[in-house]
């Protein structure tokens, strides 16, 4: 194929969920914007991560749920139908097919050229076509980096040897391993964990630390734990992994565990975190280096490069590993870069039009495990590293009268951190069934900055499990 050249306003490497939103905003202010894809158009979320595992575990939580419920349970005390389960998780994947989201390129005018992005000095692109071709792209105005990231394999002897599952194959597996080995005690180990035990795996999780989830408040890891157990997951911590070997592509997998002692599986699972996709994204042609994370200031443009150019929106920036948050970025980043093109007034102050304020102030996230953990901002430890003068408040989700309709039996824990300074919230968790619906309820309150005195009287409606605000509230006022 004949080397290609054509220039445009903006350039989107990456047409993952993030990718996509950037380029349909610089395309809507006007400016002519084309996106380069090498795998499928939508990324990892819609392909390998958030709609695979999401449509995995939604069945799992509302069985868990429907089975705390007399009179409903007796109807759901049989096995999931991992035939179906998969299948409806299959629909939701397009069946790996991107052609609706190709389509919705189209509609929003932003063009597409599918192959492997460089960058190949100051906004310029080199797109290595499947047809073995160059397109040579140029920039007027930006080149936005939404390349995400890939799984991150411990170093190991031999891991890349014993066709080890990964996220991708977490989600996208089309039999249900009879046992399975999850190594990592992270959001990607719970939730894989949760859906292949309910679909009919014997999971042991081999967790190096002595939590789960440890990011978030320590009673979310608690509680996350519990539910993990009950379901039959074997979960082990302080357990590190020298060893592992299979026989053949497809044999037993052999887990050496540190002291001594093995556990034998069908599949092992590395949820050990992400790597950025900058290896081969000409980073060195822009005076970066290869491999990194790309570090970027409030409106998502990488520092450290001459004249501004260059923007990283979404996983590839380290700020927030999600698909919501790096949306924001790309509408963020989007604005931004039209407002420069136009010389118009940029407003990057802390929750200005222009300022990813939100990554630093009010990530929310939701793990979808049973029970399910919700949180926003920052955690109590969070709050004290960063100096805040602060009270922390928690309630037992069982005394609401709204979980206690919503199960027998109902378990969670709520918490929200006060800056006792300003009299807001800086952070907000809840963990239990259903609370992940009730998060941004803690997003508005922690992102608008909502003074106590007036959250007073944002009354939750009776008998809902959002009545935990009042319970947090009176808890407060004493
Ligand atoms: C198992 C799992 C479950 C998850 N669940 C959730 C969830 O429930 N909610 C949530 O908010 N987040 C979830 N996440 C995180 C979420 O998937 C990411 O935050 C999100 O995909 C990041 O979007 P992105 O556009 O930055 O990157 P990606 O989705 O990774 O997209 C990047 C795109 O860039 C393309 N690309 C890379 N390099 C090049 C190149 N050189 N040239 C051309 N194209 C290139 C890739 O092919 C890809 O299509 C989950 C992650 C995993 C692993
Ligand atoms: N529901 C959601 O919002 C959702 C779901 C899945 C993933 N995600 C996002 O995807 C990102 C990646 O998730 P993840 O679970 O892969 O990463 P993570 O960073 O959340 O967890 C990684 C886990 O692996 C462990 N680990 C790392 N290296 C190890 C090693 N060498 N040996 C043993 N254990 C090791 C860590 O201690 C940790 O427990 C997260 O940042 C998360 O934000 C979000």
């Amino acid at each position: 194929m004949n080397d290609a050249a054509r220039t445009y306003d903006v350039i989107v490497i990456g047409a993952g969920p993030v990718g996509e939103n950037l380029a349909d905003r610089t395309q809507a202010a006007g400016l002519s914007t084309v996106i380069v894809e090498s795998e499928l158009v939508g990324g990892e979320c819609s392909y390998w991560a958030c709609m695979p595992s999401k449509a995995l575990l939604r069945p799992v939580v509302a069985r868990a749920d429907a089975r705390r419920l007399p009179g409903l349970s007796q109807a759901v005390g049989g096995p999931l139908d991992a035939a179906a389960v998969l299948g409806r998780r299959d629909e939701f994947t397009s069946h790996w097919k991107d052609d609706g989201q190709v389509g919705w390129l189209e509609s929003v005018g932003v063009d597409l050229v599918r192959g492997h992005g460089r960058l190949d000095g100051a906004k310029q692109v080199a797109v290595r076509t499947p047809e073995g071709g160059t397109v040579r792209l140029t920039a007027r105005h930006a080149v936005a980096v939404c390349t995400g990231t890939s799984a991150a394999l411990p170093k190991m002897p031999g891991i890349h040897d014993i066709n080890a599952w990964t996220s991708r194959e977490a989600t996208s597996a089309k039999e249900v391993p009879g046992r399975l080995v999850v190594v990592g005690g992270g959001v990607v180990a719970v939730e894989m964990a949760t859906a292949w035990r309910a679909l009919g795996s014997e999971v042991t999780m081999l967790v190096r630390g002595d939590g789960l989830l440890d990011r978030m408040e320590p009673f979310v890891g608690e509680l996350v734990t519990e539910g993990l157990r009950e379901a039959g997951v074997d979960v082990r911590f302080g357990v590190n992994v020298p060893v592992v070997e299979r026989d053949g592509a497809h044999g037993e997998v052999r887990v050496g565990l540190e002291g001594g002692g093995r556990v034998v599986a069908d599949e092992i699972l590395f949820a050990t975190g992400r790597a950025p996709r900058t290896g081969d994204l000409g980073l060195e042609t822009v005076g970066l280096s290869a491999g990194d994370w790309l570090t970027v200031d409030a409106t998502c443009r990488v520092t450290g490069v001459a004249d501004g150019w260059l923007y990283a929106a979404g996983d590839v920036n380290h700020r927030a590993l999600l698909t919501h948050q790096g949306k924001y970025q790309g509408r963020i980043a989007g604005a931004v870069i039209a407002a420069r093109a136009k010389g118009e007034p940029v407003d990057d102050a802390p929750w200005g039009a222009h300022a990813a304020t939100a990554d630093e102030a009010a990530v929310p996230q939701v793990v979808f495990t049973d029970p399910e953990a919700a949180s926003v901002g920052l955690t109590a430890a969070e709050a004290e590293r960063l100096g805040r003068r602060t009270k922390v408040v928690d309630y037992d989700l069982a005394q609401v009268a709204g979980a206690s309709l919503y199960a027998d039996g109902y378990r969670g824990r709520a918490r929200m951190v006060v800056d006792l300074d300003r009299n807001v919230l800086l952070g907000v968790t809840f963990v239990g069934a259903g609370v992940g619906e009730l998060l941004h309820s803690g997003t508005v309150a922690v992102a608008g900055e909502v003074p106590l005195d007036r959250l007073w009287h944002a009354v939750p409606a009776y008998p809902t499990i959002s009545e935990v605000w009042l319970r947090l509230l009176e808890t407060l006022r004493g």
